[in-house]
């Protein structure tokens, strides 16, 4: 199904006033299942790996930061359900680029599970000396998630906080540059496809 122009509408909007924005039924039901059996069959055959703080020389992992394991998709050869995903982004980034003037070229999405008792710290999705992240956007797909799970996504507007339950079908997305955030800790598995719209194609890495 395709995002509705409702919903491109109001992302837009709310990027461009508040610099985030939260859609309930990004994904539907159905699509939440097709993407989290993707995700048995990448569990069972090919290992996620922990995910590390910063890039290339300066990249860290510290589990006291942020203990979440993750598997980078490759958008040409990704499951059906996942492209499907993928061509909603797609979508919404061109709209974006129509009436919010990002200049996004390109984006970058993986495969996410934060294990119970883990969590990620307050940061900002950018790599230090490089602005390529612009938008960020994380769809959860957490079925039957409770108030007392955790896993909360933070977001820190200025004296407010806002708390985002990671419930099936929920899209999150916020500038990067701008919104910084956590995720609070989590009790149980944590599924979810993060990812980030840039302003060079994947690839090319640190562009001037
Ligand atoms: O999963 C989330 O809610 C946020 C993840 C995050 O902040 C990140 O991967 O940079
Ligand atoms: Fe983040």
């Amino acid at each position: 199904m395709n995002i509705t122009t409702d919903s491109l509408e109001f992302i837009a909007d709310n990027l461009a006033n508040q610099d985030y924005a939260i859609v309930d039924h990004f994904l539907s039901l159905e699509e939440v299942n097709a993407i989290l059996e993707v995700f048995a069959l990448h569990q069972d055959n090919d290992k996620f790996k922990r995910a590390g703080i910063g890039k290339d020389e300066n990249l860290q992992y510290d589990r006291s930061i942020r203990g979440d394991y993750i598997k980078w998709i490759d958008p040409q050869n990704a499951m059906p359900p996942v492209k499907l995903f993928l061509s909603k982004i797609d979508e919404l980034k061109d709209y974006l680029n129509r009436t919010c003037f990002l200049g996004i070229k390109d984006y970058e999405t993986h495969f996410t599970i934060y294990p119970p008792g883990s969590f990620y710290k307050r940061h900002l999705d950018q790599f230090q000396n490089d602005g390529a992240r612009k938008i960020s956007f994380i769809c959860y797909l957490n079925k039957n998630w409770q108030s007392g799970d955790g896993g909360e996504l933070r977001l820190y507007l200025g004296d407010e906080v806002k708390d985002v339950a990671p419930t099936a079908g929920k899209l999150a997305c916020f500038r990067s540059e701008i919104i910084e955030h956590e995720v609070l800790l989590s009790k149980k598995d944590r599924f979810s496809l993060t990812g980030w719209m840039l302003n060079h194609p994947v690839g090319l890495g640190f562009v001037v």
